[in-house]
């Protein structure tokens, strides 16, 4: 019988599964950071979709007209219709100024139906750009951040709620620009009748305005503490509903595991739900009951004004209905600004991570193929990373084109994170990595990029066709015959993968799409091992390219390498230390330092840590 495993004693629990500390930054006053919230909103509306928010502007401003006309001529049908005389009389008097009232209604009608119609194209397409931003500061973004679980954090925000955010701030954008022209023209018209009317009105919003912004700091306060819980759910979600998980799972029988984990992080997650619904609800209700006395306390005012005859009673009819304008404006305004408000948080979160994601610019050396790769006392600690030594440390190398250097040593020991420092893909934390004498930090980036190759250990499966998962290796390289396609297909055994497939190199590789094939995990490596000759890059890096492969593939992969080698610079990482033996020198790391080098049979003979290594290998073989 299998006991229930206990939570407590999980050592995958993480502190990221606590809920986070405090709001980041609270909204206080929302009138101060309106102009600071809503800037960021316009400009993306700029960029996005400039023309219908031209429209939108000036149809606002011709429907705020149309209504403060209609208000002025609302008071000259009260007084006709109030004035002494016949009934008939008076209505006829009444009536051109009716006339001008339906006018006026009839063209803010036609307004509200073209600000609706412009309106229907900004959301989207702000939505298209910031989707765009966000991705291409994500793929920009150094590859050392994404060993940051605070990048994650930011990434997260952005991603699920800055966007979604950010397309409810452009609707309550355009939302505040019509309220903010309601008000104008009902406040104009009611400064006009009577000016005493202005602040009593402001009694009528200004409670209800107070509870909707506390609701949402309320809102705010709770989604940053719950932001590293929601994301655990995530990806417990994608453990318990994925392809790619299910098959381990079950032979690990692992599902109430992964329930628990589940269990684990929603429980919190929905006191923290329900906690932040009931603090809003007492706030709301707190509000609306402190609105409705603004309200009456405004009526009694235009009460006594009529009963003291201060303003006639047809100024007053027009007063009543003015306020009513202006509280329905006025009400839009105020939810439109806190919400914005609140949204503009999540906004801010969203262009903080643009600007936190995006690299520093470097002096844009011109990078060459580099004929000499030097490493000067190297070092590099991942961020964060509990482990007190650096994952490599002082670490001095040289490589010259048309040699084949080989990184060998324990798991763990340090050769991916050094592969990746020659390849500039991390930037060292102390020492240098030089390109011909050059500084690769000072190099432009893209270029140095370009010269490389790397043919990872656990390759992107790209769920796309096998011809694209070949070419992606270089996507804008010209190959219209597929000449190059094809050649490197053949050097990494690739060709007869794609022949046993039904599209052949139009077959889709992935199951999630109909008619999508699977591949084992040694004919995925053969495409990857394609898709790195296909890049043909002067600087190939190979981190364990063979491991999955058959001994038939494996051999002709390394009669391919030793080709290519030859104008080339080569870094291969293996621990089949059989396929060293030709290599011009061999590294040789132990927990992220380099204790000893040489060619193979001046390892041999130094009968250190790498003779122990081969001849242990070489037993197994000798045994099997
Ligand atoms: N993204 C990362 N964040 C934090 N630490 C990491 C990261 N990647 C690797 N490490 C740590 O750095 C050290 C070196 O890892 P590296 O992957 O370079 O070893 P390796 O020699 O390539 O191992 P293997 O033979 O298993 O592939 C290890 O202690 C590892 O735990």
């Amino acid at each position: 019988m299998t006991a229930e495993p206990d939570p407590r004693d999980d050592a995958l629990e993480t502190p990221h599964w606590q809920l986070d500390g405090g709001p980041p930054d609270a909204p206080r006053h929302v009138v101060r950071r309106l102009p600071a919230v809503t800037w960021p909103v316009v400009r993306m509306i700029r960029d996005a979709a400039p023309g219908p928010a031209a429209v939108i502007a000036v149809m606002q401003v011709c429907s705020g007209l149309a209504a403060a006309f209609g208000l002025f001529a609302t008071a000259g049908v009260l007084t006709e219709l109030l004035a002494a005389g016949p009934t008939a009389d008076r209505v006829v008097a009444a009536l051109p100024s009716l006339l001008l009232v339906g006018s006026a209604y009839a063209v803010r009608g036609a307004m509200d139906i073209g600000v609706a119609h412009a309106h229907a194209r900004i959301t989207p397409a702000v939505r298209r750009l910031a989707e765009e931003r966000l991705y291409a500061a994500s793929l920009g973004a150094d590859l050392a951040a994404f060993d940051d679980a605070g990048f994650y954090d930011r990434l997260h925000r952005a991603r699920d709620r800055g966007l979604f955010f950010l397309e409810r701030a452009t609707d309550n954008l355009v939302e505040l620009t019509g309220s903010v022209f309601g008000i104008a023209a009902a406040v104009g018209s009611l400064g006009v009748l009577h000016p005493v009317l202005l602040p009593v009105l402001l009694l009528a919003v200004l409670p209800d305005g107070w509870a909707v912004q506390r609701a949402a700091l309320l809102a705010y306060t709770s989604m940053a503490r719950a932001v590293v819980l929601d994301r655990r759910v995530q990806m417990v979600s994608q453990l318990a509903t994925e392809r790619e998980s299910a098959a381990e799972i079950r032979a690990c029988q692992a599902e109430p595991f992964v329930l628990r984990e589940y269990r684990v992080v929603a429980d919190p997650l929905r006191d923290e739900d329900v906690r932040r619904g009931v603090a809003q609800a007492r706030v709301r209700g707190i509000g609306r009951a402190l609105a409705g006395a603004g309200l009456a306390a405004t009526y009694v005012v235009l009460g006594l004004l009529v009963h003291a005859s201060w303003v006639p009673l047809a100024v007053a009819g027009t007063a009543v209905i003015s306020i009513r304008a202006a509280t329905t404006a006025l009400n839009r305004f105020v939810l439109a600004a806190n919400q914005l408000v609140e949204q503009g948080l999540y906004v801010g979160d969203y262009l903080a991570f643009l600007e936190s994601a995006a690299v520093p610019p470097r002096a844009e050396g011109v990078v060459d193929e580099p004929r000499r790769v030097q490493l000067d006392a190297v070092a590099f600690s991942y961020p964060e990373s509990p482990d007190t030594r650096p994952a490599v440390h002082d670490v001095s190398l040289t490589v010259e084109r048309g040699q084949t250097i080989a990184l060998v040593g324990e798991n763990g020991s340090g050769k991916t994170t050094l592969a990746k420092l020659i390849a500039g893909l991390y930037e060292p934390t102390s020492g240098r990595v030089r390109w011909d004498g050059r500084d690769v930090r000072l190099l432009d980036r893209a270029g140095v990029a370009e010269r490389v190759m790397m043919v990872f250990q656990d390759p992107i499966r790209w769920p796309h066709t096998a011809r694209a998962n070949v070419r992606v290796g270089r996507h804008d390289r010209v190959d219209p015959a597929g000449t190059a396609l094809g050649g490197a297909a053949l050097q990494a055994g690739a060709d007869e993968v794609v022949d046993r497939l039904p599209d052949g190199w139009d077959t889709v590789l992935s199951k999630q799409f109909r008619g999508g094939q699977e591949l084992s995990g040694g004919q995925w490596q053969r495409l990857a091992v394609a898709r790195g000759l296909y890049r043909d890059a002067p600087l190939l890096i190979w981190d364990e390219p063979t491991a999955p492969l058959d001994a038939k593939a494996e051999f002709a992969v390394y009669e391919s390498l030793r080709a290519l080698a030859e104008d080339r610079t080569v870094v291969l990482i293996t621990h089949r230390l059989a396929s060293v033996r030709h290599a011009d020198r061999i590294f040789l790391l132990h927990e992220g330092e380099l204790v000893e080098q040489g060619t193979h049979a001046e390892l041999m003979a130094l009968g250190g840590r790498y003779a122990e290594l081969h001849d242990l290998q070489a037993r197994m073989y000798a045994d099997a």
